[in-house]
């Protein structure tokens, strides 16, 4: 259902009024009316074992070259100036979830559309993909952004169902394409969205529909990541208020000291969120279901590993904790994930929700008969668009809750540090809290910057790829825009690991999960006992949006960037801890040299996270 509010002016507090005087700024290679690229390398796919597979399933846009925007004096012969603008008429939708930083892809992309020429036509599809479907747009002006600009939500148009695929589906949509004339589609929205978009991109081009589909990497789960897709937008602001929410909530646990939290993320399949937000808020205990799948931990494992903690904390005295726990978590334990599914193959065959459960094999049916009623229930509710469980829908915290509950009063009745006390836990979902915010600094740059790189796109009349920005840990002027085909991020689900694997399934472009040997999750894990036992937690407080801290970007980022110590601005905060010696006004170089000193990452790393009369080395510059 359509909802008939949107996309009305609004009214703002000051915060908001304030927020919406911010202007992004643009890298150097998109300011101006001479936008100048390059076209780089022909592309295959992400898993080069699955480019035939990807050849054959978009004969028109697989391979298509990488396109390299352009510093403005940089010298190359063939490199294109798009400077003749014949007007253009682009529509737009929010396809994916609701994601802090939607509304500026559609500024940004309405701002360059001005730039390039004042008759072009941008128009929002209201109520998304269904909006696309039955033509309702909205045609963007600079009245209808006035109260939207640097705003959260995706209120401006709304959303529906994040899913253009079936054949009645594409065809609404190509029809509208052709009806309105529209040189561009552009798709705002995550992996699934993304990967529809590719679909789509293809069928237009086999039909010689004109336009020309463009993806925009947009959700909060931060997992539509690849070589060329650094971060995703919203992820920093969803990251920043739930470490708030959570720092808050440790706080309050230390304070009374007598609850134990269960906070599970939001966040999809992948566990950056959670990951992201241990290291900003130094929570005791993340379980990151990557790490459950790799080490196939059953679900009484997680919840004795869980009650060692407690334990172990109980020896100190300590009856309280924090725990996070993402919500991709239960899919990630072998036994869970087999369980689910099960489920999904009989929803994809059509039984209906109170049958599942009599239709399930002995195995998962004793299973399922083990958890309590209501996660039974949530476990067999209707599919998300790609087939997959309502992950947002499945409880998972209180589970583990009731579970280490259970398994603490038999170990108490045995004797352990609980004697005389009840072990209690309080559980949270964070979901909508943070992804209604409004959105941080970077995410508002980033998807401004974004919006701009869609339109050259369309421009420049490439079919079926996405608008990307790299070096993103670095400050904008040193930003790198770009546009890389969508089939380039897409591969195909395997059964079994080596040589004899099989891929199944269509060709999309999946969730990445948390990469298990990089050097941010070595640092997690470098800490784990600390922050298990000294509850040394962080309050990174709510998002700044002027002044320092105002452009802090995620750690997770910063960390694997090439060259983290480039940005120093994230650092700054804690500049005080690292007890460097700086002459007053000294300039960036000199600071970046006495950030450059400290050894490694994991020294960065342990001088943010150490209390502020820590023992640390000296550095001295001037
Ligand atoms: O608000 P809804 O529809 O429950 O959406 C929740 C889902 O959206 C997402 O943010 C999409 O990636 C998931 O993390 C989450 O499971």
């Amino acid at each position: 259902m359509m909802n008939a509010d949107l996309g009305s002016p609004r009214e703002l507090t000051g915060l908001q009024q304030r927020r919406a005087l911010y202007q992004p700024d643009l890298p150097p290679c998109l300011q101006g009316t001479r936008v100048r690229v390059e076209l780089g390398d022909s592309t295959t796919t992400v898993d080069p074992k699955c480019a035939d597979i990807v050849a054959q399933a978009f004969p028109h846009t697989f391979g298509q070259k990488l396109v390299h925007f352009l510093e403005p004096n940089t010298m190359v012969s063939d490199a294109q100036v798009l400077e003749e603008h014949p007007p253009i008429r682009v529509g737009v939708l929010f396809s994916g979830r609701q994601s802090p930083g939607g509304h500026n892809v559609i500024w940004g992309t309405y701002d360059a559309m001005k730039v390039q020429n004042p008759h072009n036509v941008l128009l929002g599809f209201v109520g998304g993909t269904e909006g696309l479907f039955a033509k309702k747009t909205l045609e963007i002006t600079d009245d209808v952004l006035l109260s939207y600009k640097n705003q959260g939500g995706f209120d401006l148009l709304g959303r529906t169902v994040d899913q253009i695929r079936t054949t009645e589906q594409v065809n609404a949509a190509m029809s509208t394409c052709c009806d309105l004339s529209l040189d561009g589609l552009i798709i705002i929205g995550g992996v699934t969205s993304n990967s529809d978009a590719a679909q789509l991109a293809e069928t237009f081009a086999t039909h010689n529909c004109k336009t020309k589909v463009i993806g925009v990497p947009v959700t909060l789960s931060g997992d539509l990541k690849n070589q060329f897709v650094e971060t995703t937008v919203g992820f920093d602001t969803v990251c920043k208020v739930n470490s708030q929410l959570i720092s808050n909530i440790c706080l309050d646990a230390v304070s009374a000291g007598k609850y134990y939290y269960f906070v599970r993320l939001m966040g999809g399949k992948a566990s950056h969120v959670a990951f992201e937000c241990a290291l900003q808020s130094h929570p005791n205990m993340v379980i990151l279901g990557e790490e459950v799948a790799l080490s196939k931990l059953t679900l009484m494992e997680i919840t004795n590993k869980i009650c060692e903690g407690v334990e172990a904390r109980a020896a100190q005295g300590k009856y309280h904790g924090v725990l996070l726990i993402p919500e991709g978590l239960i899919e990630s334990i072998p036994e869970m994930y087999a369980l689910i599914q099960e489920i999904n193959n009989l929803h994809s065959n059509n039984v209906p929700e109170d049958e599942i459960p009599s239709q399930l094999s002995p195995w998962a049916a004793a299973l399922f008969k083990f958890l309590p009623p209501f996660i039974r229930r949530e476990l067999v509710l209707h599919q998300e668009s790609d087939n997959s469980a309502q992950l947002s829908q499945i409880d998972t915290e209180q589970l583990l809750a009731h579970l280490v509950e259970a398994e603490m009063n038999k170990r108490t009745k045995e004797g352990n540090y609980y004697k005389g006390r009840k072990f209690s836990s309080v559980c949270h979902f964070f979901g909508s809290q943070a992804r209604g915010s409004l959105p941080s600094n970077f995410d508002c740059n980033y998807a401004y910057v974004l919006g701009h790189i869609c339109v050259q796109i369309v421009a420049k009349g490439l079919n079926g790829y996405m608008a990307t920005v790299t070096n993103l840990k670095d400050s904008i002027n040193k930003w790198r825009c770009a546009a890389v085909p969508l089939t380039a991020m897409m591969s195909v689900r395997r059964h079994l690991r080596g040589p004899g694997a099989v891929p199944i399934g269509r060709p999309v472009i999946h969730p990445s999960p948390i990469d298990l040997k990089a050097e941010s999750y070595g640092v997690l894990r470098e800490k784990a006992s600390s922050f298990l036992l000294d509850d040394f937690y962080r309050t990174p407080g709510g998002i700044q949006f002027e002044g320092s801290g105002a452009d802090t970007k995620p750690i997770t980022l910063t960390i694997e960037g090439q060259d983290y110590l480039g940005d120093i601005e994230i650092l700054q905060d804690y500049l005080e801890k690292v007890r460097i010696i700086l002459k007053p006004g000294c300039s960036r170089e000199i600071l970046k040299a006495a950030i450059s000193s400290m050894a490694s990452v994991n020294d960065v790393l342990k001088v943010m996270s150490a209390p502020l009369n820590a023992e640390l080395p000296l550095y001295h510059f001037s």
